[in-house]
């Protein structure tokens, strides 16, 4: 027990307090990324070894105090993040995603490296995550920082969250300046009926691929184990920043392309929805996203990341695996 005998001044305070959060946050990080390490890597695709002996404690409150990803939550943040799946839900048709593949596939927009994308996303505001409201260059460093903290052997990893939310400069007018629905929040597939494992299922009802026979069934146009890569998910910064690393030619793993790909599909990673459609590759790489998504979501806090201090180690990992300037 501590006895207190003097006051401390206010400034004192404050600091103490801060260095409490601090240490809480290091603690909860520590705590939250308890994943078994093992020297498996990439290639050999082991990480069902790794993920089923996962020890994983996630810690239970994002940065707002609250529970994360708590959708049906009574604050003003919930009411404009559940306005934004009702805009998403309506809009998000096969027709809308066929035709963004096929106009944002040309990759004929803009040249950049990957750094410099990185620094253009602290541009963008994302208003479909209840749990982050800090700089989107900050939680691709948080992100990547703790996953590396965890796989230090697996660079590909580290550069893997580096990357995955970059496809959000769709927001930004020399994109295309697409609205929120079209760029941000949970991802599901078109042609078939929208799963109730989807957050605020109901404003699906709205959607008009729901009254069309044609994709209003289990499977709509699709058929048992198709695979994903035959599946029409719903268009924003994944399926992007997907086409993105693939058409540059990047050296990354399959794994890596379908981490960044399926990251948003929170309905079939975390709810367990559309497996029907899944084929054994889909399987394999199921497991390193199930490792990846905890990284994603979990790493979202208050503790900064000095910039300067890691960027020589996120060059040298995109000198690696991806050319200089790349189309976008
Ligand atoms: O709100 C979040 C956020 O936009 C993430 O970047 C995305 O991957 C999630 O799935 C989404 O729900
Ligand atoms: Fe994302
Ligand atoms: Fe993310």
């Amino acid at each position: 027990m501590t006895i207190l005998i003097e006051q401390p001044d206010l400034d004192s305070r404050a600091e103490d307090l801060q260095k409490l959060s601090s240490d809480i946050n290091e603690l909860v990080l520590d705590g939250g990324f308890v994943v078994p390490k093992s020297s498996v890597s990439c290639n050999g695709l082991e990480a069902e070894e790794l993920v089923s002996n996962n020890a994983f404690l996630a810690p239970e409150i994002n940065s707002f105090g609250r529970l994360f990803r708590d959708y049906d939550a009574e604050n003003e943040r919930q009411k404009s993040v559940e306005e934004f799946y009702r805009l998403q839900h309506i809009n998000q048709t096969l027709d809308f995603v066929k035709r963004m593949r096929e106009e944002y596939g040309k990759l004929n927009r803009v040249e950049m490296s990957i750094w410099e994308c990185c620094e253009l996303l602290n541009e963008v505001v994302d208003e479909s995550d209840p749990d982050l409201d800090e700089p989107q260059i900050m939680h691709l460093l948080q992100s990547a920082e703790a996953i590396r903290k965890d796989y230090p052997d697996e660079d590909w990893l580290h550069l893997t969250a580096l990357i995955h939310d970059l496809g959000k400069v769709l927001l930004l007018p020399s994109f295309g300046g697409l609205p929120q629905w079209a760029v941000v929040g949970d991802t599901f597939p078109l042609g078939c009926a929208f799963d109730e494992s989807n957050v605020h299922h109901k404003y699906f009802k709205e959607n008009p691929d729901h009254s069309n026979p044609a994709y209003n069934t289990k499977y709509g146009i699709y058929s048992e184990g198709c695979g994903l890569d035959n599946v029409m998910i719903s268009w924003g910064h994944d399926d992007y920043m997907y086409l993105v690393a693939k058409e540059n030619g990047t050296t990354l793993p399959p794994a890596a392309l379908f981490i960044i790909r399926y990251h948003s599909f929170y309905p079939l990673h975390t709810a367990g929805g559309y497996k029907h459609l899944m084929n054994e590759e889909d399987t394999k790489n199921l497991q390193w996203l199930r490792v990846f998504n905890k990284y994603d979501l979990y790493s979202k806090s208050k503790e900064p990341i000095d910039v300067e201090k890691v960027k020589p180690y996120y060059l040298s990992l995109i000198e690696k695996y991806f050319p200089q300037k790349i189309r976008w």
